[in-house]
């Protein structure tokens, strides 16, 4: 569905991205997850043809971007992260004038307010809309024209739990009709639940690539935290899940019966994103 091969671009002199190879698979919801800065949006406007002075093929729904037509964009939605939307038309002429820009069949408009809680604010001024209702908004606009291909950018930022669940579910809902979704999130939670495959990305490069899955178990190790009274006081230490068997304090504090809590935990794709790249996600 998308091929990127020896991806070079830079802004200025510098060559930010150099030499990038990456692909993604018709139907899977792919996440770019970096910190602020690392070339997340770039890449989704290199995707999405924003930018075009790079070096290298991309290539997006079979097309090679450097020759993409208008039509190109009838098979793609965009939702970036700050809406677009016109704040003194109501939400519904908001979703009639740009369904009016596509040349394919356009979805229900109320069906779309409705999926995302809107259906009661239809014609109320976006202007008038919060943050959080102008991105339920702008994420419906992108789905408008049905399109094959959906770029997310930072879909649940600013989003309250249950909106967020609400976006998450739609997501899945996409993917469950076929569709390929590409987001971008400084969020390892919601890119382990809905991702089908992540790419770390740290200044302008991809330092992982897999699902979060394997990313978890090829390069974390499970650990086991034990505490014990000693001296009138609470005392905790940690070993890794598979040397407990032979971890003489752990082993001698269990024999003496002085354990008094123990439990494991898996690494989350936070932990392997900062063991990975050295960096957090801020
Ligand atoms: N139009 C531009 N001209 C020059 N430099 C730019 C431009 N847009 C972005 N950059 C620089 O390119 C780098 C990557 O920016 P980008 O917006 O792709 O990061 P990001 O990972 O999406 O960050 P965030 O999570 O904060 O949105 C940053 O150093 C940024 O300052």
């Amino acid at each position: 569905m998308i091929q990127v091969k020896n991806l070079s671009f830079s802004y200025s002199d510098y060559k930010f991205i150099e030499d990038m190879n990456f692909e993604i698979k018709s139907g899977e919801i792919f996440g770019f997850l970096g910190p602020s800065g690392a070339g997340k949006s770039t890449l989704q406007k290199i995707l999405t043809g924003v930018i075009s002075d790079y070096s290298g093929i991309v290539k997006v729904n079979n097309t090679d971007m450097k020759n993409k037509k208008a039509d190109f964009y009838e098979k793609i939605g965009v939702d970036f992260e700050f809406p677009t939307l016109y704040e003194k038309l109501t939400a519904r002429e908001n979703l009639k004038f740009f369904s009016s820009l596509y040349k394919c069949r356009t979805r229900d408009i109320d069906e779309l307010l409705k999926s995302v809680n809107l259906l009661n604010d239809a014609d109320k001024k976006a202007g008038d809309f919060s943050k959080g209702m102008k991105s339920r908004l702008n994420f419906i606009k992108s789905l408008l024209h049905d399109p094959e291909i959906l770029f997310l950018d930072e879909p649940t930022s600013g989003l309250d739990p249950t909106n967020s669940r609400m976006m998450k579910d739609l997501i899945l809902e996409e993917k469950k009709k076929g569709k390929t979704v590409i987001v971008t999130t400084h969020n390892m939670s919601d890119a382990t639940e809905i991702c089908d495959r992540v790419a770390f990305i740290v200044d302008g490069a991809i330092k992982a690539l897999d699902t979060p899955h394997n990313l978890i178990m090829q390069k974390g190790a499970a650990k086991v935290t034990y505490t014990w009274i000693e001296n009138e006081h609470e005392k905790t230490d940690t070993c890794n899940l598979k040397e407990c068997g032979s971890h003489k304090k752990l082993m001698s504090l269990m024999s003496e019966g002085k354990i008094t809590s123990i439990h494991s935990s898996e690494p989350t794709l936070n932990d392997i994103f900062m063991d990975v790249t050295g960096r957090t996600l801020i």
